[in-house]
Parts: structure tokens; sequence; C-alpha cells
């Protein structure tokens, strides 16, 4: 942990200058825009029997991915009541004392980093976020290791299980909506990314206040590794979107989930569907949590452009690569922007 203590102890300590690991040069502190108007998507619609209708909301889908590769996904099927007890069952994880969250710190096996504390601390000349994160798996079963979760707040397991297989089934209908999209077999993406034995991740960011918020930001401009990303918030802004070589922040809507599509979408889509770069800022009068689900690949998946079919290129414009391998990569490198996933590219 290179010796800092986590952010929210920082964040406590009321120090007149954010330590120096945190401050971003000033190259890397881009203003905001204005709002994002990203696209909201309607499953009841995608999900209609008619047809027609739904033709048309899988359109809007698609364009959505290609791009803003963001959208706030309405009538997500997720009863609001569950959205509040992860809220409130993370908020209350959130405020167990230290000792009790640094039972389980963050280790780096097997393949992803799952406990709680400091991610990306790669060295000591490594900028550092202003976010402490809680990590662990949701499936397959055999990597979600249950002595790894949370065994407080009481109820946490539980709650948290219903949810990520509900989000997990939200993605597949997406997904099976997006392989139609791209002129396949409904099943072809969900199959693509390893079947059950696919990775679903559970990250939730904690950005407590910061006393000089314009120095830091709460995560550094990245794609997500994933496929594609669920994520839960507490209606306070602070996701931003890079478009068009500007920065927008995302108004989360009550009760709608935020999705996006990962660097393994983009993929295989071969850059049909945008990994868009993204980033958090955070701010001196409201903490800010989001409980993020990565739905990733399987680890022995190869993982490569599967259609070319409706993308300005006809031949694949990215290498395949074992998902496990750039998963490595992606967790032991500093992240700049979309380095990672242009570094495939052809
Ligand atoms: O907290 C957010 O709004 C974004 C989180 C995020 O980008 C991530 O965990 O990859
Ligand atoms: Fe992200």
């Amino acid at each position: 942990m290179g010796g800092l203590p986590l952010v929210q102890t920082l964040s406590t300590e009321e120090l007149p200058q954010v330590p120096a690991r945190f401050v971003q040069p000033l190259n890397r502190r881009h203003p905001c825009h204005g709002a994002a108007s990203i696209p909201v998507i309607d499953l009841h619609a995608l999900l209609h029997p008619d047809p027609h209708s739904s033709h048309i909301a899988a359109q809007a889908l698609a364009s959505a991915c290609e791009e803003w590769g963001f959208f706030q996904i309405i009538n997500h099927g997720i009863p609001t009541s569950v959205l509040e007890d992860v809220r409130k069952l993370v908020r209350d994880f959130l405020d167990l004392p230290m000792e009790e969250k640094l039972k389980r710190p963050i280790k780096f096996e097997p393949y992803h980093p799952t406990g709680y504390g400091r991610t990306f601390d790669l060295s000591e000349e490594t900028l550092l976020d202003w976010v402490d994160a809680l990590i662990h798996y949701l499936s397959p079963p055999d990597l979600k290791d249950p002595d790894y979760w949370p065994d407080k707040p009481a109820g946490y397991r539980k709650t948290v299980d219903a949810y990520g297989i509900e989000v997990t089934k939200l993605v597949k209908s997406l997904l099976a909506i997006l392989s139609k999209s791209l002129g396949l077999d409904s099943s072809a993406l969900t199959e693509a990314f390893g079947g059950d034995a696919s990775q679903v991740i559970l990250r939730v960011n904690h950005y407590p206040r910061c006393q000089q918020p314009d120095l830091v930001l709460g995560l550094r401009p990245h794609s997500d590794g994933s496929a594609v990303t669920v994520l839960l918030h507490d209606e306070v802004e602070g996701l931003q979107v890079k478009k068009d070589g500007l920065w927008w922040t995302v108004k989360p809507l009550p009760n709608a989930l935020i999705v996006n599509m990962g660097d393994m979408m983009e993929l295989v889509s071969n850059g049909r569907f945008t990994s868009m770069e993204h980033r958090t800022v955070v701010s001196s009068e409201a903490e800010r949590v989001s409980v993020v689900v990565f739905y990733t690949p399987a680890a022995s998946a190869y993982v490569g452009p599967l259609a070319t079919k409706g993308t300005e290129q006809h031949d694949a414009i990215y290498n395949c690569i074992k998902y496990e391998d750039y998963l490595s990569t992606y967790m032991n490198t500093d992240v700049q922007g979309k380095d990672r996933i242009n570094s495939l590219l052809i």
C-alpha cells in the first residue's frame, strides 16, 4: 500500500494538502464541458412481444453502444427495493471500523484483485486515485470464494448475491439483442465470453470527500477491461465520459442503472461498439459511492473480433487475446485512457 493510509482515513484527517501522489499534473486536469446526454434505454421496449416495437428499441440500443458506449437503462426489472437494499448494505459495510474492513485486504489472486483497499498502487511513483474499493467475485462458482465476501453487515452476502444474479440476467438479455445487431445468433456474445465460465466481478467505489477536489481524480481516465459494466449509483454526480475529445458529466436518473461497453465488446464487435473512456471526479461536500458489476470473459476465453458486418472495416482490426492475459496486463500497468485496448489494434 506504499505506506499511505486509505482515502477514507486521509479524508477524515483534514490535511492542509492532499498527499503528492494523488495530485494530478496540470495537463491531466481537463475541465468538464457540461451534461452528457447519454441515451436512455428501456428494457421493456427491448423485450416487447411486437417485433416491430422491439426492433426499433434494438436499433436504439445498438446506436447507443456505437455513439456513446454508455446508456442509462430503465424498466430493467430489478426492483427498487433490491437497489435500495444493496445501497444500504454497502453503506453499512463502508461505515464499519477500518480494522473490520481490512480483515480481507486486497489480494491479487487468481485473476482479478479482490478484497478491500487500494487498487493500481503499482509503485511509489504511480499516481493514486481518490477512491477506496471493495472487490469480490460474483461468478463463476469456483472463483466466488465466499470467505472473501464481507461477513458484515448481516444480510450483505444474501442480498448482493441476489443482486449479482439479477444484473447478470440483465446483461445476458442485452448481449442477446446486441448479438443480433451484429448479425450473429443471439447466443454468440455470451458464448464468445465463455458462457457460464464468464467472470462477474463486483467493485464498490467509495469516494470520500476531498479538501482539494480539483487537484485529484476519483478514478483516472480509463476504459473498462470488461465486456459490459453495470453501475448502481447513489444519485451523486461524479462520473464523466469523454466524447469528441471533451469531458461530459453523466446526470444519473433515479433508479436507472448506468451501463457501458467495455474493451471486450469493442474487441468482439471489431470497433463498432465503443468502450468509452471515462473518469470520476470528487467533491469537498458530498462523498459518493458506486456499486459496479463487471461482466467479463472467462479467464481461459480467447477473445477477438467476431463480427465485421456493419463496421467500417471489413477485416479484423484487433488481434485476438486470451482474456487472462488481457486482465493481467490491465491490472499491472498504469492505466492511461484506452491504451490497453488500443495496443491490440493490428
Ligand atoms: O464510480 C463511477 O461512477 C465509475 C466507476 C468506474 O468507472 C469503474 O469502477 O470502472
Ligand atoms: Fe470504469
